[in-house]
Formats: C-alpha cells, structure tokens, sequence
C-alpha cells in the first residue's frame, strides 16, 4: 500500500505534518522538518514584527498531552518568508512549506496576507484564527460575525490557496453555523483542531499551576484531546462542501490515532505535542504503523478509507 495523497494540486509522499508552533521556531527547527519523514511542514503562526511572547514556563508537557501558553513567539514574516521563498529556489520540484499567520487582528491578518500575495511564494497559507493564548485577544473563530468579515476582505485579493485554523467547537449549533460560514468562501481548506482552550494543569506536590502566563490557564494538546479533535474534523467533513479539505491536527501520537483521523474525512495530519515529547522521528514510527494498518485491513491507498466512518445503523 501507499501513503501518498493528493492535497491542493499536489502530491505528498504521506499525509503528516507538523502542526504549526511546534518544530517550526527558527531555521534550524525548520530544516530538521525538511530532513524528517514528514510528507510536508509548516512554519510558526507569524505576526508582521517578531514577538518574544509570554514569560516562561510558557509549554510543559504532561503525562496525557501538554498546557501551552507561549504568547505567539516567532521571528516575524519576513524571517518565515524568506526561509521558504529560498527553499522554493534551491529545491524547485519540491512540495514548498506552508506557511502559518496570525494577526493580532483583521488589519494584521490582511496586511500578513498581503504580504503573501505579493510575494512568490507559491506553496498554502494557513491563517490562524484560534490562538487562544494572546491575553486580552479573543480567539476569532469563536466570534462568527468577525470571522465572516475577515474572510470576505482575505478573498477580495487573496488567490493563493489558503486554509483556516480552527479551535474546537462543541455544540451542533456552532459546527453548522461555522461551516456555513466556511461554505461561502473558496478555502482549500479547514484546519480541526488547535490546542482546546484555557484548561488548567496542576502539580499536587507545589500545590501549583505549571506555566506562567495566565495564572496557569493555557491551550491543552495531547491525548486529552483526540474526541474532541476528532469530532471537530467529523463535524466540517459532514458540512463543507467537498473542495474544501480537512487537516486533522490533535492527539495524533500513534499510526491508528492517524488512522482514526482519516476515517473521520482528515486528508493531511498534523501532530504537535508528539512530535514536541519525540521529535522528527515520529514521522518514520507512525508512517509505518499507519503503513501496518493499511496492511492488515486490506486497503491499497488512504482514498479507500478515507471518510468512511460507519455509523451504527
Ligand atoms: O500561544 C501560542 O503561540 C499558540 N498556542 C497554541 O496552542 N495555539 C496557537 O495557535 C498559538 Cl499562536
């Protein structure tokens, strides 16, 4: 069997990924990406200056998952750009990086995105519209009329291809009105999940929580949170109309957590706080476990399962 998909017009060896913010920092973390057994990766959420970000300890990894909130460090647009823009030259027949922004706001992200448009980057934006751990910042995407907004002024100029990232949703009611929300515009595709907002993580022993920022508040990853992250890619898949595609990000840590994401309509994986506790590695363990699924059950190719979920008739 084969793990190679087609996404965006291209094709990747294997559907996983880092998700953005880990592995993905600097140039360094970005060339050990481009040197792993990812089928593709994706650079840290950047604002249109560099940010230090939030005090640390700002991640801490747990025993089921990890707490995050770090405050959109990064180097800033023009460091990320410049780094895919000059892989783009030197590995031309190469699938280039996608590239991740997150403004503080709709001007930043249409002035990011702009930026992008202008440029020759030829490879897939991914516009963050879930960090949860800006303080005083609302995540968009919770707020459906500001969500609406931003994507009518992106698609005024934008014609690269261009996916969202979405924080979890919860209620039947939010899935619908966000999806049709997401229908209107022709997005290539849905990010489910970023990390699930605000939970607290406590350390018995200090009688403490673990970071610093937001009196211990922050993003949960990890086991924790693969129903919800799972759920989240079932519910857009169900929705969207089906040229927009899913990326199934959350709880990935084996090749059948990926193998569940697929059959719940995920094209690409992302995997974010496996891949912070193991490294680049991952990537090598899980195509093979995934590779040993495909075996045992029969099927040539991720389009044989892909969104093939039954329900209990
Ligand atoms: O605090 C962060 O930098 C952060 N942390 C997350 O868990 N998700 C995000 O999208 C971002 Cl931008």
């Amino acid at each position: 069997p084969s793990l190679e998909v087609e996404f965006c017009g291209r094709l990747y060896e294997n559907p996983l990924m880092n998700a953005s913010g880990v592995c993905c920092m600097t140039t360094d973390d970005l060339d050990s990406m481009a040197r792993s057994r990812s089928g593709a990766f994706i650079t840290k959420s950047a604002t249109s200056t560099d940010r230090a970000g939030n005090p640390e300890p700002r991640y801490v990894t747990v025993p089921l998952g990890s707490i995050n909130s770090m405050g959109l460090p990064n180097k800033g647009i023009e460091y990320y750009l410049n780094y895919v823009l000059d892989r783009q030259k030197r590995f031309p027949s190469e699938n280039p990086p996608f590239m991740s922004v997150a403004g503080m706001g709709i001007d930043e992200n249409i002035k990011l995105l702009n930026i992008i448009q202008d440029s020759e980057f030829s490879g897939i934006t991914e516009l963050n519209l879930s960090c949860p751990n800006v303080p005083g910042k609302p995540q968009v995407a919770y707020d459906f009329e500001l969500t609406d907004r931003t994507l009518k002024s992106v698609f005024q100029f934008f014609t690269k291809p261009l996916g969202v990232k979405l924080p979890p949703f919860f209620d039947f009611a939010h899935f619908d009105d966000m999806a049709s929300i997401l229908n209107k515009y022709p997005l290539a595709y849905v990010n489910c999940i970023n990390s699930v907002g605000n939970g607290l993580y406590i350390d018995v022993e200090k009688e403490s929580v673990v970071i610093k920022p937001k009196d211990g508040f922050g993003g949960i990853g990890g086991e924790y949170i693969k129903p919800t992250a799972l759920a989240n890619v079932r519910a857009f898949y169900t929705r969207l109309n089906e040229n927009i595609k899913i990326i199934g990000t959350g709880g990935i840590r084996t090749g059948q957590d990926a193998f569940e994401h697929l059959l719940c309509g995920a094209t690409m994986l992302q995997i974010g706080t496996e891949l912070q506790n193991e490294g680049t590695g991952i990537f090598e363990r899980i195509n093979t476990e995934l590779l040993q699924i495909l075996e045992q059950k029969g099927y040539q190719s991720i389009e044989d399962f892909r969104g093939k979920l039954h329900s209990i008739t």
